[in-house]
C-alpha cells in the first residue's frame, strides 16, 4: 500500500511517465475531528480537513504536483500564473524542484506577506500588476497564448486532477465513509469543482456508494456564484471590483464557475456568503478550540458552517468536514490585526507577579 499523499492514487491521475513526477510529498493532511468545536455549534460529528499543512502551507501543493509533473512530461522549461498567492507559492516552489523557470503575476498591494515571500524566495519571477486577479488572469493567459509560458492557473485541468486527491483521502480517512457534506472557501472555484469530481470518481468506479453536498462559502464583497446560486442560474454576473480581508478569495470573475455550479446543484448542495468579520472570529473559534491555525480565506468555511446553522439551513445530525485551505502563517498581519495586543514590561519581578496574579 502506498504512502497516504497524492501518489497513492496514482491509478487516478493522468501521468505518463511516473518517472516524471515532481513531488514534494504533498497530501496526507490531516482530517482532525473537532469535538470542542462540533458540542460548541451543536452538531454531532464534524472535521476539518486541514491543507494548511501541505509542503508550501496550502492546498495547491496538490494540483501543482500534477500540473508541474505534466509539465515535465512536455518538456516545458517555463511555468506561469497569476495569483492571489497561495498558487504562486506553490508553482514557484515546484517549478524550482524540478528546474523551471517560473513566472508569477500579482495583484499589487493584496498579497498575504507570507505567500509574496514564499514566491520571491523560491526564487520566481514575480511581477505585480496595478489591479486585481482577474486583470492579472487575463495578461498571463494572453503569455500562454503567445506559447511564452506553461499555463497552471485552475483553467489548466491538471491542477484540477490533483487537487480531486482531496475527496479521496476524506474518505480514505473515514474509513471509506464518504461525509453528508464538504463545506469549503470558493475563489476562483477550482478547489470545490475538483473535490466533487474526486468523489464522484470513487462513487463510478465502487470505491463508494453516496456523494456529498458540496457547500460553497464566499466573503459577502466577492460572491459571484453565492448569487448566482440564489437565483438558480447557472451562469454568474462578475463582480468588477471584489473586495475582502480574506485576498486569497478576492476574486470577482472564477473561471471555473460552470463546474462549480454543477457541483453545488448536482451535489443537492448550497453556496453561502460571509462577512469579513464573521470570517475573522470564526479564524479565531477555530484556533482557540481546537488549535488550528488557519487563513481568512480558509476560515469561511468554518463561519459558512456558523451562518448555515443559524439559518436552519442543514441538519445537525449531518456528518460533516469543513475544509481549511491554508495555513494561518500565510498571513501573520491580519492575525496580529486580529489580536490583543501582547503586554510590554520592564524586566521587574513584581510588575510581572502583579499581572500573573491578576489572571
Ligand atoms: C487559502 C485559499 N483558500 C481558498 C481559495 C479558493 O480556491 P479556488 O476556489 O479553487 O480558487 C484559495 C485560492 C487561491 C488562488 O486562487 C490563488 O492562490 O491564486 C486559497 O488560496
Amino acid at each position: 500500500k502506498r504512502e497516504i499523499g497524492v501518489w497513492r492514487y496514482l491509478d487516478y491521475l493522468p501521468v505518463k511517465d511516473p518517472k516524471k513526477i515532481v513531488t514534494l510529498h504533498e497530501g496526507g493532511t490531516p482530517l482532525y475531528k473537532c469535538d470542542n468545536l462540533a458540542k460548541e455549534l451543536g452538531l454531532k460529528e464534524l472535521y476539518v480537513k486541514n491543507e494548511g499543512a501541505n509542503p508550501t502551507g496550502s492546498f495547491k501543493d496538490r494540483g501543482m504536483t500534477m500540473g508541474v509533473t505534466r509539465a515535465n512530461e512536455l518538456g516545458v522549461n517555463i511555468v506561469g500564473c497569476a495569483s492571489t498567492g497561495n498558487t504562486s507559492a506553490s508553482l514557484a516552489a515546484y517549478s524550482a524542484r524540478s528546474n523551471k523557470k517560473c513566472i508569477v503575476l500579482l495583484p499589487s498591494g493584496n498579497v498575504a506577506l507570507g505567500k509574496l515571500a514564499q514566491a520571491m524566495f523560491y526564487g520566481a519571477k514575480v511581477i505585480q500588476i496595478n489591479g486585481n486577479f482577474d486583470d492579472a488572469l487575463l495578461m498571463v493567459r494572453k503569455l500562454a497564448e503567445e506559447g511564452k509560458l506553461y499555463l497552471l492557473n485552475s483553467v489548466n485541468p491538471f491542477r484540477l486532477e490533483g487537487q480531486k486527491t482531496i475527496g479521496f483521502e476524506i474518505c480514505d480517512q473515514l474509513n471509506w465513509e464518504v461525509p453528508d457534506r464538504v463545506i469549503l472557501p470558493v475563489g476562483n472555484a477550482g478547489n470545490i469543482s475538483a473535490i466533487w469530481k474526486g468523489f464522484k470518481e470513487f462513487k463510478e468506479t465502487g470505491i463508494t456508494d453516496k456523494l456529498p453536498k458540496m457547500t460553497g462559502i464566499q466573503a459577502e464583497g466577492a460572491k459571484p456564484i453565492v448569487e448566482a446560486f440564489k437565483k438558480g442560474q447557472k451562469t454568474i454576473v462578475p463582480e468588477k471590483h471584489p473586495e475582502t480581508i480574506a485576498t486569497a478569495i478576492r476574486i470577482g470573475n472564477p473561471v471555473n464557475y460552470p463546474k462549480a455550479l454543477d457541483a453545488i446543484y448536482s451535489s443537492g448542495g448550497l453556496a453561502e456568503s460571509v462577512t469579513d468579520e464573521e470570517i475573522v472570529e470564526a479564524q479565531k473559534l477555530l484556533a482557540r478550540k481546537e488549535g488550528i491555525f488557519v487563513e481568512p480565506a480558509s476560515a469561511a468555511s468554518i463561519a459558512g458552517l456558523i451562518k448555515l446553522i443559524e439559518m436552519d439551513a442543514i441538519d445537525r445530525d449531518e456528518k460533516i468536514v469543513c475544509i481549511t485551505t491554508g495555513h494561518g502563517l500565510k498571513d501573520p498581519d491580519a492575525a496580529i490585526r486580529a489580536s490583543e495586543r501582547p503586554i510590554e514590561i520592564e524586566c521587574d519581578m513584581d510588575v510581572l507577579h502583579s499581572i500573573i496574579n491578576e489572571e
